[in-house]
């Protein structure tokens, strides 16, 4: 029989493989090897480099600062808000229904408000879709602790993402991941690599470096793979999540049930008569005081009628002891998707619909109760078809706008295409880069070519991308969130909040491994390096205006550390031993320096024999003696120390000039020898216990009192805070706690509040997010804010003086008159007719009262989305005190200063959900 021949394994010559294989025959001589074998080489070369590591250095120590805040996270803490989104039929429904089902093993039929499940035995999750209406866009953004972004793969990048992400920036920056998913609708392998790279790059661009993107390689029976499922949950369930400062200084509540209590016989002699309504929900952020003031997104202010807290729907499992949750463990909480079981409250039993889950204890409880589940089914049809056939317009009355559209804007944004898609019968919104930003350039290339050059032309070049680092900068959740011109410390804080990320994802098992594995050496390091200085990487544009006058005091502060720098110069040895050669100082290849030698010493090479000089003199000879070795030299290279030395090594030996003959020091001391012995080792113990001393100081200077600044005393003094104040109340009931403290986040609360507008009832949607926010002191006041203002770069037209504008501002959606203005020399406001179409601008406008540096983004319509990028500007509110003077300035150049105190505020919320 003929036996085939198999194919021989053919090893790989080059390539990062080769490379890494070789490396390793070598012996993994890596450049950390080098480091070692070659220190010298590695040693200081530059004094300006070196000073701006030192500058960098102490930079990164200082984002390590935060002013530090009372840590009131409850022992229980409230689940974490996961909101899912992305464009239309991309999968957002069922990528939680997979996540469900992979925490639970239940199955959810409609996913439809919020969905809240334990998803282990410290952490509950609740996911909330959001579908691409703006107004749930803002609203959702606000609440979320993490945003899971999905992205049709097969279409790539729609524009509802960017604008989201955009929100995100404005409104606080919550954790962002990227999905990717309808990946099995690639036949091609190689296609299918190179559009996740694409993808992957241009999600890091907009996101920062380095940014968690899964795939979702495709579907079995209509779900995801569970093992792709299974990491992303891992990855969830123990995700850390930044504090951020709007919601931990607000209470807010993400509504998972609505009951309307209004008398029904009110109901039917006037069906458009206010409504006193309960809502229900896990309390979030800070404490709530009973009867304080909340404003509902889309539907105005109010005061709370009344607040009570009611037992756990969901609870976490009591007993820590158990390694993994039972069955019966693993709750699911959906009271408008229909799952909730019998839930008691305060005064009334609301009863499951038994059709829509799976628990079959809860199904026999409600058997006996069918006629009126099905009585409650009648009525909520009536409802969906009464919500169905009404449309509320919510800014029907506001100006159209004349739109100026200005054509050389357009070359700075992304191009929007609206694409028809047979498969979903849609039109798609998707977005086109510039040629140069499209990753497919360099499809030529190997992964190993995708150079930083590539990286930067892209960074430089998107606008959102350069936006959004600025917007990441400034508005990432700190007191301030101002864009372009926020202050370098809240950078920093954001930096370091990045760097807390990447140290929290780099414990975890990734689910996209193969992430890294594609990624190239290049991109690792590149990563690593973002990693390593948080996103400082992402050079912003004051960074770049600063960088002159920054290398200015580079050099300055180099000068002064210069001289006498040891490694600086090397002292040419060669014969020094002798006692008739020179020595020379040599600079280390750095021409500038020559001029900076100052050496301690004579300066022997300048040295002329011939000159007659009188040698015999005393005080000549000693006008040259430091020039040899035999002269005082510093104190480790003083001569007379050195042939110490040298006796010590070479013992016995005759000076041949002076026929003198000295004993080496072993001889002298042999016999003392146990005795020298016993003192060695004296001498070593010494060094060690010395080097021991040296080492806790450095680290005792590092972490203790060396470095404790005032914010560490801070710190500490908070932390005592909060242990006495948990102490305080731990043994007290809750409803006695309730009466000191407020509600405090994490219980699950019922909130009553009358007067609510009818639309509210009779438009209810649960797939629109209803959010309680609550309001600070002076947040309920109405009067003139000054803020700064910039059109995005994206939107295609410039917004003009006393159009109505849609703002969101803290909990608020609402539409306003602002009025532009920039400072001139003199420091007066010049009333500008338009924005400008790349700068910052001052904003007037009267509107609810929102703390110092808020940000805030505007839009110029609610509906539809006609317009290419629906946010047509950001800002953060400046200035409330001086807005007066402001409004006075702005009457002196001569604006009608009554029309805007008259005319300005149009409205505060609006009666609709929309
Ligand atoms: N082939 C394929 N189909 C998918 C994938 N993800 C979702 N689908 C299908 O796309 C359709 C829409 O999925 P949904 O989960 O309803 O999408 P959605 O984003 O919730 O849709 P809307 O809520 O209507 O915006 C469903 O039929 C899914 O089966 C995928 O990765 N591959």
């Amino acid at each position: 029989i003929e036996v085939k021949e198999q194919k021989r394994h053919q090893q790989k010559h080059s390539g990062p493989k080769a490379e890494r294989k070789k490396l390793k025959k070598q012996g993994g001589s890596t450049e950390e090897d080098e480091r070692k074998r070659n220190p010298r080489a590695f040693a200081v070369q530059s004094a300006v480099r070196m000073a701006k590591m030192f500058h960098r250095s102490q930079d990164i120590k200082t984002k390590k600062h935060h002013i530090p805040l009372v840590d009131r996270t409850p022992v229980e803490p409230p689940p974490v808000v996961i909101v899912v989104v992305g464009p239309p039929k991309v999968g957002k429904s069922t990528l939680i229904r997979c996540l469900i089902k992979n925490f639970t093993r239940q199955k959810l039929g409609d996913v439809c408000g919020p969905v809240t499940i334990v998803s282990g035995k410290k952490r509950r999750l609740t996911f909330m879709e959001c579908n691409n209406d703006i107004n749930t866009m803002i609203d959702l953004a606000k609440v979320a602790d993490l945003v899971l972004m999905l992205i049709d793969a097969s279409f790539g990048f729609e524009m509802e993402t960017f604008e989201f992400l955009n929100i995100c920036q404005v409104h606080g920056s919550p954790r962002i991941m990227g999905v990717l998913t309808h990946l099995d609708s690639f036949k091609n392998n190689k296609a299918l690599r190179k559009t996740k790279k694409n993808l992957k790059h241009r999600f890091w661009t907009e996101v920062y470096q380095g940014a968690k993107l899964f795939y979702l390689s495709g579907m079995v029976y209509d779900e995801y793979q569970s093992q792709e499922v299974k990491n992303l949950g891992r990855f969830i369930s123990v995700m850390k999540f930044r504090p951020l400062v709007w919601q931990t200084s607000h209470p807010y509540v993400l509504v998972d049930r609505m009951e309307d209590l209004t008398d029904p016989e009110r109901l039917r002699t006037d069906p458009k008569c206010d409504r006193t309504v309960s809502l229900y929900g896990y309390l979030r952020g800070t404490y709530l005081k009973n009867k304080g003031q909340v404003h509902v997104p889309g539907v105005g202010d109010f005061q709370v009628a009344d607040v009570n807290f009611l037992p756990d729907p969901c609870p976490l499992p009591d007993a820590q002891k158990k390694r993994a949750l039972n069955e019966k463990e693993r709750l699911l909480y959906a009271p408008m998707a229909g799952v909730g079981g019998v839930v008691y409250d305060k005064d009334a039993v609301y009863i499951d619909l038994p059709a829509n889950h799976v628990n079959q204890q809860v199904c026999e409880e409600v058997q006996p109760t069918t006629e009126l589940v099905q009585s409650l089914i009648d009525a909520h049809s009536t409802l969906d078809a009464k919500m169905a056939a009404s449309k509320v317009s919510l800014f029907s009355n506001s100006t159209t706008l004349d739109p100026l559209v200005f054509d050389q804007q357009k070359k700075d944004c992304p191009r929007e295409e609206w694409i028809w898609d047979p498969s979903t019968q849609r039109e798609r919104r998707a977005v086109i880069f510039t040629e140069k930003e499209d990753f497919d350039e360099d499809s030529g290339s190997s992964d190993d070519e995708d150079t930083d050059q590539e990286e930067e032309e892209d960074v430089d070049q998107t606008h959102l991308s350069t936006f959004l680092r600025k917007a990441r900068a400034g508005c990432e959740g700190t007191e301030k969130s101002t864009l372009d011109g926020r202050p370098p410390v809240k950078k920093q804080k954001l930096d370091e909040q990045s760097e807390e990320w990447e140290m929290s994802t780099e414990l975890l098992a990734f689910a996209d491994s193969e992430d890294d594995l594609e990624m190239s050496e290049e991109e690792k390091d590149k990563k690593k390096e973002a990693g390593r200085e948080g996103d400082s990487g992402h050079s912003s544009v004051e960074e770049e205006d600063q960088s002159d006058d920054e290398a200015e005091e580079d050099v300055a502060a180099a000068e002064a550390s210069v001289e006498g720098e040891p490694g600086e110069y090397k002292i040419a040895s060669s014969g020094c031993g002798s006692m008739n050669t020179v020595c020379t100082f040599l600079p280390v290849d750095h021409p500038q320096k020559k001029k900076r030698v100052i050496a301690n010493y004579v300066d022997c090479s300048r040295f002329n024999p011939d000159t007659s000089h009188n040698w015999d003199l005393e005080e000549m000879l000693s006008s040259i003696r430091d020039c040899f070795v035999t002269g005082k030299w510093e104190e480790d290279q003083d001569a007379a120390a050195l042939l110490k030395e040298d006796e010590k090594l070479f013992g016995e030996f005759e000076d041949l000039e002076t026929g003198e003959v000295h004993q080496g020091l072993d001889a002298v001391h042999d016999a003392e020898d146990s005795l020298v012995k016993v003192d060695l080792e004296e001498v070593q113990k010494k060094k060690r216990l010395e080097k021991k001393r040296r080492l806790k100081e450095r680290f005792d200077a590092e972490y203790d009192d060396g470095d404790a600044t005032y914010f560490d005393d801070l710190k500490e003094e908070m932390q005592k805070q909060a242990e006495v104040n948990r102490a305080e109340f731990k043994d007290e009931d809750d409803e006695t706690r309730v009466q000191y403290e407020g509600f405090r986040p994490g219980m699950y609360i019922r909130l009553e509040i009358s007067s609510v507008p009818c639309e509210f009832v009779i438009n209810f949607d649960p797939h629109y997010p209803i959010i309680i926010g609550g309001l600070g002191s002076s947040e309920g006041n109405i009067g003139y804010l000054q803020m700064r203002l910039k059109k995005h770069r994206w939107y295609e037209r410039i917004l003009k003086t006393r159009d109505p504008l849609i703002l969101s501002l803290g909990w608020r959606r609402f539409q306003t008159i602002p009025l532009y203005h920039i400072e001139d020399h003199n420091g007066r406001h010049r009333l500008l007719k338009y924005t400008p179409q790349h700068m910052h601008c001052g904003a007037s406008i009267w509107g609810p009262i929102t703390p110092q540096g808020t940000g805030f983004l505007a839009v110029q319509s609610v509906a539809g989305m006609k317009a290419n990028f629906r946010i047509a500007a950001t800002g953060v509110i400046l200035d409330l005190d001086k807005s007066v003077i402001v409004m006075k300035k702005l009457k002196l150049i001569g604006y009608p200063y009554k029309i805007f105190k008259n005319t300005c505020f149009v409205k505060v919320g609006a009666y609709s959900l929309v």
